[in-house]
């Protein structure tokens, strides 16, 4: 816990707007200082794409929003915040002065962050009176949705400094990168400058258009970057003899001119005319506002399939955003035994974005899915642990029957209510009934007929007489309600 709950944000554009969305989604008061007239309604804009890419990041429970409040003064916002982030224009003299303005009116035991892409942190805290206090956080565009955010401390700055903003940043659901060297550009900007540089050559040279460019990154490595990074993806690419074999083979070829290596080509008008008309052709009409859209739903999209890598632990962001997720989880109230002559409650669920399907519904099978995990909370419940798989008893799914009633659209809360109908010591036969928690509406019922095994066999056996006995006793609980009206129904055509 950091103690952190107001922030200041200095400079509310791109990046600025994006740490408001950032902070406020995580339930933190903001405080923001921007001289531009039109700030405000530009930070509107920014806002509503932040809110609508967070509720798909995270359909499940969310922190209730921060306040977001305007102020006319760099004091006025800076005054009783717990950390401010100075995301103000790209220059070193100007950082300095605004950043000397917020160490004379924050609070002595404030943090104070800069956005900056590549200024030296000893450079921007020369002019504090509380240098120990002033660190790099730089993030990434959007910063409400990319979670990599790298610190960098200057000389001045103090070592718990960037131990509570490591704290801070995850606990935002940001990964924070401690660079231990303090170097210009930091490591993110020193790698996409020397590919930015080598783009800007080629449209220079005609060897290929903006888009063009463009399509090589989407289409190739782009794609293995969201999941792997260079050195790994060029381990694999060595193949059986890894990473040796790859510098052997193509180490040589760093020596030829494949790049322009540090020269830069001269922005010239006529150079910056025809990446911005060529960049305008791309667009195709699209506002930045639309592209921020599709950008943001691609990249929840990406996410949220990481999160699902892995047997469901998640794989880089993916794992991280499972880490999140739980974090936001309400922590559940210790559970009373459950009432057992009711249908049980056992099992709810969110549908997730990627649950949906072309027709923007959950789509089939993970209503199978969320049935399933409701068969598996029953079980747990009657006494399928890790100590019974280990002994070689398991319980095996031999028939389903589901029946798709409601359309699940991402975002909806399932409640799973499981009807046990019988059981003979080595069957179960249980009915589940899938309900929207919002409307009520019966989403879908599954029915289905579990066996339990000797999994080293793998046939059906009488259950132990502890598990046989609570299988009774549930069964008989559930003997007195009303056997639902689907229950043991085939799939028919009426004619
Ligand atoms: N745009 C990007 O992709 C990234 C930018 N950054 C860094 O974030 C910082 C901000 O960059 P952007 O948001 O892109 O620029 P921007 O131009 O979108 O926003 C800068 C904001 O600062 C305001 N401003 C100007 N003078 C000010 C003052 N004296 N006090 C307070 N606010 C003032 C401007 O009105 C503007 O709204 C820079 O240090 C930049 O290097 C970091 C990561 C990515
Ligand atoms: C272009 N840039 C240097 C401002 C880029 C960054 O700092 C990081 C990003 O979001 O690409």
């Amino acid at each position: 816990m950091t103690g952190i709950r107001k922030v200041a944000v200095i400079g509310g554009g791109v990046i600025g707007g994006g740490w408001v969305a950032r902070f406020a989604q995580n339930g933190l008061d903001v405080a923001v200082y921007d001289p531009d007239p039109q700030a405000e309604r530009k930070l509107a804009g920014l806002m509503e794409n932040a809110a609508h890419a967070f509720a798909a990041l995270i359909p499940g429970d969310r922190p209730v929003f921060g306040k977001v409040t305007f102020v006319s003064s760099m004091r006025e916002a800076v005054e009783d915040a717990d950390l401010i982030q100075e995301s103000a224009p790209e220059q070193l003299a100007l950082k300095q002065k605004i950043l000397a303005e917020i160490d004379a009116h924050a609070r002595a035991d404030a943090l104070v962050a800069s956005s900056t892409s590549g200024l030296l942190p000893s450079d921007l805290q020369q002019a504090m009176r509380r240098p120990e206090r002033l660190f790099v956080a730089h993030p990434f565009n959007p910063v409400y949705l990319v979670p990599l955010v790298e610190l960098v401390a200057g000389n001045a700055t103090a070592p718990e400094t960037i131990e509570t903003a490591k704290a801070f940043y995850a606990a935002l659901g940001m990964k924070p990168l401690h660079v231990r060297k303090e170097i210009d550009a930091f490591i993110g900007d020193r790698l996409l400058e020397a590919l930015w540089r080598e783009a800007l050559w080629l449209v220079n040279d005609d060897v290929a258009t903006a888009e063009e460019i463009d399509d090589v990154i989407r289409y190739s490595f782009g794609l293995r970057w969201a999941q792997m990074g260079i050195f790994q993806v060029y381990r694999i690419a060595g193949g059986e003899a890894g990473m040796r074999h790859f510098m052997a083979q193509f180490g040589p070829c760093l020596k030829w001119p494949w790049t322009k290596l540090m020269d830069v080509p001269d922005l010239t008008d006529a150079l910056v005319d025809k990446i911005s008309d060529q960049s305008d052709a791309q667009a195709d009409g699209l506002s930045i506002r639309d592209l921020e859209r599709i950008r943001d739903d691609n990249l929840v999209a990406i996410m949220r399939a990481l999160a699902g890598q892995a047997g469901g632990a998640g794989w880089g962001a993916g794992e991280l955003l499972n880490t999140y997720e739980a974090s936001l989880a309400v922590t559940p109230l210790p559970k009373a035994a459950p009432d057992i002559t009711r249908p049980l409650d056992l099992h709810t669920a969110t549908v997730l974005p990627e649950w949906a399907d072309y027709n923007g519904h959950m789509t089939e099978y993970r209503y199978l899915q969320v049935l399933g995990d409701a068969t598996d909370a029953l079980l747990a419940l009657i006494g399928l642990d890790a100590e019974m798989l280990a002994s070689g008893r398991s319980f095996y799914t031999v028939e389903s029957h589901l029946r798709h009633l409601a359309e699940g659209k991402v975002g909806d809360k399932l409640t799973v209510s499981t009807q046990v109908l019988s059981s003979d010591g080595k069957r179960l036969r249980i009915f589940h009934t899938i309900t929207n928690d919002t409307t009520g509406d019966v989403v879908a019922t599954g029915e289905h007929m579990l066996l339990h095994v000797d999994t080293t066999s793998g046939k059906a056996v009488t259950a132990e007489p502890a598990l046989g006995e609570t299988m009774a006793k549930l069964a008989a609980a559930h003997a007195g309600l009303a056997v639902p009206d689907a229950a043991g129904r085939a799939v028919g055509q009426p004619r």
